[in-house]
C-alpha cells in the first residue's frame, strides 16, 4: 500500500508539490535524508515543532517536546492569555506565525474546529499536520478526523498519532506502563517515518500502522471499553443469573415452603458459592463447544475454506476471555470455600451433630466412603485450579509469545480438556451425594449439578469422539 504514495498520489510528500516537506527532513548530522531511506529520517534536536491550541494536550506536549529538546511554538487565537500557561522558553503567538515556523504541525484542537485550518491553507501546503484528536463515541463520523483533515488540506500531508496517550501521561517523564505505545499511519512513507522517530525521540514507542485508512481504528482504539469482553460478559451474568435462582429455589425456597425450613442464611455465601463454580465450569465448556461446532462444521462442509458463520466467529474469538472469565471465578470460589468452615452456622451445625452423636451414644463417626469422597473431591478441586492457571498464565501476550505453536496448543488444548474433565469430576463427587442421598426433597427439582454438568460432559464427550474419529481415519 505503501507504494501508492511512492508512485506520486495527491497526498504524496515525495510530489514535487511538496519542496518545504523535502527540506525538512534531516540526519542527526544536519544532513538532508534519503528519499528512499524512510527509516533513518531523524528530526534534530532542537528543530522547531508547533502546536496549534492551547488546552491541557498541547500544555503536555509542549512539556515533553522541551524535555527533549525541541523548540516548541504555539498556535493561539488569544496568544497573550494563553502564554500564561506555558513555559517563558514557549513561543506563543497567532495561528499564522506559528505555523509559518515549523515543518510539523500539531492539531491540539477538536474535530469541530478544523475549519479554522481553511484560513492557514496556503500557509500549511506541504506541513506534516499531526492529527491527535479523539472522537466521543466509536465511528462518530462517516469518515475519521484524520482523513477528514486530509480531505480538508490536500496540500498538507496529514498523519494520524498520539490520540492514545492522555494528556496526563504526556507529561510524565519516563512512563514504564502500557501508555507507552503510539500509533502512526499516512499515506506519505516518510512523513510516517519521520512522526515514528519524533515519537521515539519523545521515549515513546511507535507502532507503524500503514496508511491513513487505519485511522479510523486508531481513534477507536482510546475510546473502546474492554472490547472483546462484552459477549464473554454477559454470558457469564446470564449464568449466574440462572444458575443463582435455580438454587435459590430448589435450596432455600423449596425446603422453606414444603418443610417450613428457614435456610435463607445460605444465601450470601453457600448459595453464591455453588453459583461460581457452575458458572465456571460451563464458561470453560463454552471454550471447548465453540472449537468443536468449529470442526463440526468444516466436516459439515468438507472444506476448511469456508467462513464461519458470525455468532461462530465472534464465539470463537471470545474463548480467551471466556476462559480467564471461567479461571476468575474458580478463583473466587476457591475463596468462599477456604471461608465455609469460619462461619458461626457451619460451628453450631457441627455442635448440634456432636451433640446428636453423643445422644445416639456413637463413639466414632467415620465414614470411609464419605472420606474418600470428599478427599478426592478437594484434590480434583486443586488440580483442576493449577491447570486453569497454567491456561490463564500462557495466555499472556508476553508469556504466549515465548511458546512455539506445538507447546500452546499443548496447553491450550490438551492440558484445557483435562482441567475440564478434572472439574467435571471435582462437580460430580460434589454433587453426588447432595443430589441421591441428603434428603427425599432435592428430588423433586432435577438435581442442579446435573443441569450444570451437562455441558463439560457432553464437551468432553464430543472431544472423546473426535479423537476416535481421527484415530479411524489414520
Ligand atoms: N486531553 C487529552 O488527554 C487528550 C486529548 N486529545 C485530543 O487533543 C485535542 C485537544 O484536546 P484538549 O487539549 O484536551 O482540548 P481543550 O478543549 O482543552 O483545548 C482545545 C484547544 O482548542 C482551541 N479551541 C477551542 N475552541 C476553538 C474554536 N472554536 N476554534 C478554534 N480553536 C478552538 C483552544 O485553544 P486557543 O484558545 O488557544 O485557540 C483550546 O485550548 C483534541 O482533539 C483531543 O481529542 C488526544 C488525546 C488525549
Ligand atoms: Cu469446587
Amino acid at each position: 500500500m505503501d507504494s501508492i504514495s511512492l508512485m506520486g498520489g495527491s497526498r504524496s510528500p515525495l510530489s514535487s508539490h511538496h519542496p518545504r516537506h523535502a527540506q525538512a527532513c534531516f540526519l542527526p548530522n544536519g544532513t538532508k535524508s534519503g528519499v528512499g531511506d524512510p527509516e533513518t529520517a531523524r528530526l534534530p534536536a532542537r528543530s522547531t515543532v508547533a502546536i496549534l491550541g492551547s488546552g491541557d494536550f498541547s500544555k503536555c506536549l509542549t512539556i515533553r517536546l522541551l524535555r527533549c529538546g525541541f523548540h516548541v511554538v504555539v498556535g493561539s487565537r488569544h496568544p497573550k492569555l494563553a502564554s500564561q500557561s506555558f513555559p517563558h522558553v514557549v513561543d506563543v503567538t497567532h495561528h499564522e506565525d506559528a505555523v509559518g515556523k515549523a515543518s510539523i504541525v500539531f492539531l491540539a484542537i477538536r474535530r469541530e474546529h478544523y475549519s479554522i485550518l481553511w484560513d492557514l491553507k496556503h500557509l500549511l501546503e506541504g506541513k506534516i499536520l499531526v492529527d491527535v484528536s479523539n472522537n466521543r463515541r466509536v465511528n462518530q463520523y462517516p469518515e475519521s478526523n484524520a482523513e477528514y483533515l486530509a480531505s480538508l488540506l490536500p496540500d498538507s500531508i496529514a498523519v494520524k498519532g498520539f490520540n492514545v496517550i492522555s494528556a496526563w501521561a504526556m507529561q510524565q517523564s519516563c512512563p514504564k506502563d502500557a501508555s507507552t505505545q503510539v500509533f502512526i499511519c499516512s499515506d506519505s512513507v516518510e512523513a510516517r517515518h519521520q512522526i515514528m522517530e519524533l515519537a521515539r525521540q519523545l521515549n515513546f514507542l511507535p507502532v507503524d500502522m500503514g496508511t491513513l485508512s487505519s485511522s479510523r481504528d486508531i481513534e477507536n482504539i482510546p475510546i473502546q471499553l474492554f472490547p472483546g469482553w462484552k459477549g464473554p460478559v454477559l454470558a457469564a451474568v446470564a449464568l449466574s443469573i440462572f444458575f443463582f435462582a435455580y438454587a435459590f429455589v430448589r435450596d432455600i425456597i423449596h425446603p422453606y415452603v414444603k418443610y417450613k425450613q428457614s435456610d435463607f442464611y445460605k444465601i450470601p455465601i453457600e448459595m453464591v458459592n455453588r453459583t461460581l463454580p457452575t458458572v465456571a465450569i460451563t464458561l470453560l465448556a463454552l471454550v471447548y463447544l465453540a472449537g468443536q461446532l468449529a470442526a463440526a462444521h468444516q466436516l459439515y462442509y468438507g472444506t476448511k475454506y469456508r467462513h464461519f458463520p458470525h455468532w461462530l466467529e465472534g464465539w470463537l474469538q471470545s474463548r480467551k476471555q471466556l476462559g480467564l472469565l471461567s479461571f476468575f471465578l474458580a478463583a473466587v470460589h476457591v475463596a468462599y470455600s477456604l471461608c465455609l468452615p469460619m462461619r458461626r452456622s457451619e460451628r453450631y451445625l457441627l455442635l448440634n451433630t456432636a451433640y446428636q452423636q453423643v445422644h445416639a451414644n456413637v463413639e466414632n463417626a467415620w465414614n470411609e466412603e464419605e472420606v474418600w469422597r470428599v478427599e478426592m473431591y478437594v484434590s480434583f478441586g486443586i488440580m483442576s485450579l493449577g491447570l486453569l492457571s497454567l491456561l490463564a498464565i500462557t495466555s499472556i501476550p508476553s508469556v504466549h509469545s515465548t511458546l512455539n505453536w506445538r507447546e500452546f496448543s499443548f496447553i491450550q488444548s490438551t492440558l484445557g480438556y483435562i482441567a475440564l474433565l478434572i472439574a467435571t469430576f471435582h462437580g460430580l463427587l460434589f454433587g453426588w451425594k447432595r443430589a441421591f442421598e441428603e434428603d427425599a426433597y432435592r428430588f423433586y427439582l432435577p438435581p442442579s449439578f446435573m443441569v450444570a454438568l451437562a455441558l463439560p460432559v457432553c464437551v468432553i464427550l464430543g472431544k472423546v469422539l473426535m479423537l476416535v474419529c481421527e484415530l479411524c481415519t489414520y
